[in-house]
This record gives structure tokens, C-alpha cells and sequence, in this order.
């Protein structure tokens, strides 16, 4: 498969690895000063850039009939611009806040203890997450993700509040500690006990090789997924 990377940096350099390792060529590395290349040459596309261009770069596949991937985080204001853009186009499109296969098991987890425990008024739930220095973001896709998962699933919720609290809502702690790739801990507190459930990224390849294994997915179909249609899980 020729594979077109938007975004060159620590995960762009981690997918290319893995995607040579497992037989894909790459035909396009594009950074910030890239402005003037052919993503027609490319099989599939897959971002990792930065908030504020995610969907361009999204748009520009879309427009161009390749399908594409997204891993990039802090640019869903413009998600159902690019559902919409998907559609009317009759392309392809995975966005998800980590590709990682555990952190998808761990997404199901989450939503099935916060169903189990939407009955218990005791516990309060609260989540931190824990990344490197360098990210522009906060709090992460991923805490995002895991907050909603809750909310969807416990009635005593309806929003999260990043470093805050108040009524309703659930607290996230983003904690920036140097060369830290990604951990996430949501935490359910009572009285006389407390529950936790934690994700704990060891190094960048598991969010690569998810990404991966999406492109490869991804290729001939048409539509907009996550990746649950991808694992076949949820
Ligand atoms: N969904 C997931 O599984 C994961 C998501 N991420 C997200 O992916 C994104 C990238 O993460 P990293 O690689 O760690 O960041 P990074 O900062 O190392 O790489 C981003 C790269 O995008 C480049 N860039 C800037 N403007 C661009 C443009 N117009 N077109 C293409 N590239 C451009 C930057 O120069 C940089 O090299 C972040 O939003 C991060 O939160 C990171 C890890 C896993
Ligand atoms: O910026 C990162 O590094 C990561 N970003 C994603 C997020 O915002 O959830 C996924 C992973 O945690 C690493």
C-alpha cells in the first residue's frame, strides 16, 4: 500500500517504522512547509499534524477521493464538517482520539464500569491524564473520549470541567510531565473505598500500529467509522 504521512513529527516518524515493517511503501512525508504536493500518488492518507490544520489536510484527501486516517487531537470543532465533507464526497474517513488497540479495550471497560456504577451515589468520578511536555492540547482527545463515555453512561453527569469542578460535571486533571507518551487514569471515589482504571502507554508504537492497521481497514470501503468497526468491538 503507498502510504501519504501528514505530519511528520513524533508520530509521523513512529508510523512510517511500523507501516515499512509491515510491507507498506511511504510516497509522501508533508510537514508545516509542505505546501505543494500530490496526494493523488498515495493510497491512503494519515494525519498527525496539529489542531489547526487537521482539517485541512483531512478536507484536501477528502476532496481528492483518498481516504484518510486522523489521529490528530483538538480540531473537533470541525468534526461534522468532515463527516458532512465525507458524505457528500463518498470517501473514507477514520478519526480517533487514540488508535491504540489497548485504549480501545480500555474505552469499553470505561463504559461499562460507568454504566455499573451510575446507580451508586456514593462515587464521585474524577480522571487524569498525564502527557509529555510538548503537547499543545489539554485535556487530551483521549480524556475527552473517556469523559464522554461516561457522561453517555451515568445520568448524574452531563459535561466534564478541565481543572475545575462543579455541579454535573466531571473534573479532569491534565498533568504535562517531560517524555510522559500518554496515561490516563479515571478514578471513582467513595467514602470507605476508592475504584481506578488506568491506561498506561509505555512508548508511541501502540498508537502507531493502531493507525496502521486503520489505513489498511480502511482502503476500498466507503463511509465514516471509528475505530470500533475497525477491531469489531463495542
Ligand atoms: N490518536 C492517537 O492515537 C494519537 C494522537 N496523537 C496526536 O497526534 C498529533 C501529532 O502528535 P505528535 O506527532 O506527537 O506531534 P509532533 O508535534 O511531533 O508532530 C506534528 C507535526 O505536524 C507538523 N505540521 C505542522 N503543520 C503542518 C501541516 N500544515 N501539514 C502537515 N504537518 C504539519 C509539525 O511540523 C510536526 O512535525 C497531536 O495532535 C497528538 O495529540 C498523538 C499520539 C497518538
Ligand atoms: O499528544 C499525544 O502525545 C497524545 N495524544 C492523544 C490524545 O490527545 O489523547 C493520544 C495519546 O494519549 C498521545
Amino acid at each position: 500500500m503507498n502510504i501519504a504521512l501528514l505530519g511528520y513529527g513524533r508520530m509521523g516518524q513512529t508510523i512510517e517504522q511500523i507501516a515499512i515493517k509491515r510491507g507498506h511503501n511511504i510516497v509522501l512525508k508533508v510537514d508545516k512547509d509542505d505546501t505543494d504536493y500530490d496526494i493523488t500518488k498515495a493510497d491512503v492518507a494519515i494525519d498527525f499534524s496539529i489542531p489547526n490544520v487537521a482539517f485541512n489536510n483531512i478536507s484536501n484527501c477528502l476532496n481528492n477521493n483518498i481516504p484518510v486516517i486522523s489521529g490528530t487531537t483538538g480540531w473537533l470543532d470541525n468534526y461534522d464538517n468532515a463527516v458532512a465533507l465525507c458524505e457528500e464526497k463518498k470517501g473514507a474517513f477514520i478519526y480517533a482520539s487514540n488508535f491504540s488497540l489497548g485504549v480501545n479495550i480500555f474505552f469499553e471497560l470505561n463504559k461499562t464500569l460507568a454504566k455499573m456504577m451510575s446507580t451508586l451515589e456514593q462515587y464521585n468520578v474524577s480522571m487524569e491524564e498525564i502527557h509529555h511536555t510538548k503537547k499543545l492540547d489539554a485535556p487530551s482527545g483521549t480524556a475527552i473520549t473517556l469523559a464522554e463515555g461516561i457522561i453517555n453512561n451515568n445520568p448524574h453527569y452531563d459535561g466534564w470541567m478541565l481543572d475545575d469542578k462543579a455541579d454535573k460535571k466531571l473534573p479532569i486533571v491534565a498533568k504535562r510531565i517531560e517524555d510522559v507518551p500518554g496515561t490516563h487514569t479515571v478514578t471513582y471515589q467513595s467514602e470507605v473505598d476508592t475504584i481506578t482504571i488506568d491506561h498506561v502507554a509505555h512508548n508511541r508504537q501502540g498508537f502507531a500500529l493502531g493507525a496502521v492497521i486503520a489505513s489498511e481497514w480502511i482502503v476500498g470501503k466507503t463511509g465514516v467509522f471509528t475505530m470500533n468497526d475497525v477491531l469489531n468491538i463495542g
